[in-house]
């Protein structure tokens, strides 16, 4: 099997300054990426510069990075955009920025979703969308579906514009999705629903996932590789259970520490 994602000695920069250096990595189908690191470590940059979402002002300097043999870098704007909501998705840390404030959830459900299977199915079904919809919803514990369809973004909390954006991703099911700190808004009990979920997404529909958190409970409970960033670099890539039980850097182990620190306080 050839890996769905590679990522070949990426640099990338705001103006002179680089956030990201020399960073390497590779997933296949249906595989968990866990990246943890510190605030302002590049993360963020990271994974916008994969999906080719980097504002005015930076840029991916050196590197290649390949998704299903496609060398990205080498795609017209057009080609690339067509990638993402097919194949490649995002869910943000901040959901307002991916849905439209002055459209009603049920309809940039339905619009994502035709955007995403125009190739695929041809025209869509608006009640069988409004169904899977309700049905993704109380997957996510997302309460009174009904009521949520109808309303607007700013009418609801960022916790549950959170799992809009996840249920739609559920139902896309994409070949790759890129999760930026996904439950970092949600309340623990609705957090393992969400996991749950996401795990069944990489598991039924063999999504790849690169998984963005503070949380390295979460890197333990659905990763399979885990990734640690700091001051731009890798310093730390493997199996899950190799940079966890074994970390190599002084950096890792002082995470880890204060993680496990904190849990048993
Ligand atoms: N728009 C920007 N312009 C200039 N520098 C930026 C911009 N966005 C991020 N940076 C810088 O790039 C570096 C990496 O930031 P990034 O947001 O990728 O980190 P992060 O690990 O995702 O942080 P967090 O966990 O707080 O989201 C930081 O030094 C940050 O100050």
């Amino acid at each position: 099997m050839d890996p769905i994602l590679n990522v070949r000695h990426l640099e990338i920069k705001y103006g002179e300054m680089p956030a990201v250096s020399d960073v390497s990595l590779e997933l296949m189908p249906g595989e968990v990426l866990g990246v943890v690191g510190e605030s302002g470590s590049g993360k963020s940059t990271l994974i916008r510069g994969i999906m080719g979402l980097l504002g005015a002002g930076s840029q991916i300097t050196e590197g290649d990075i390949c998704f299903q043999g496609k060398k990205l870098l080498d795609l017209e704007q057009r080609e690339r955009r067509k990638l993402m909501g097919q194949q490649m998705m995002m869910i943000f840390q901040n959901p307002q920025a991916s849905l439209v404030p002055i459209r009603t959830v049920e309809k940039q459900i339905y619009e994502a979703i035709s955007e995403g299977s125009r190739k695929r199915a041809g025209v869509l079904n608006r009640k069988k969308v409004r169904e899977q919809a309700l049905e993704a919803f109380a997957k996510i514990g997302l309460k009174g579906g009904e009521q949520i369809l109808k309303s607007y973004p700013f009418q609801l909390s960022g916790g549950m514009n959170q799992r809009v954006c996840i249920a739609i991703a559920m139902m896309q099911r994409p070949q790759l999705l890129f999760a930026d700190e996904p439950t970092s808004a949600l309340d623990v009990t609705v957090q393992s629903q969400v996991l749950d979920e996401l795990v069944k997404l990489k598991s039924l529909s063999g999504t790849a996932i690169v998984i963005v958190t503070h949380n390295i409970g979460i890197v333990e409970r659905i990763a399979d590789k885990a990734a640690v960033m700091y001051q731009g670099r890798l310093v730390e890539y493997g199996s899950k259970d190799e940079v966890i039980q074994h970390p190599r850097e002084e950096y890792t182990k002082k995470l880890l520490n204060a993680v496990l620190h904190l849990e048993r306080e």
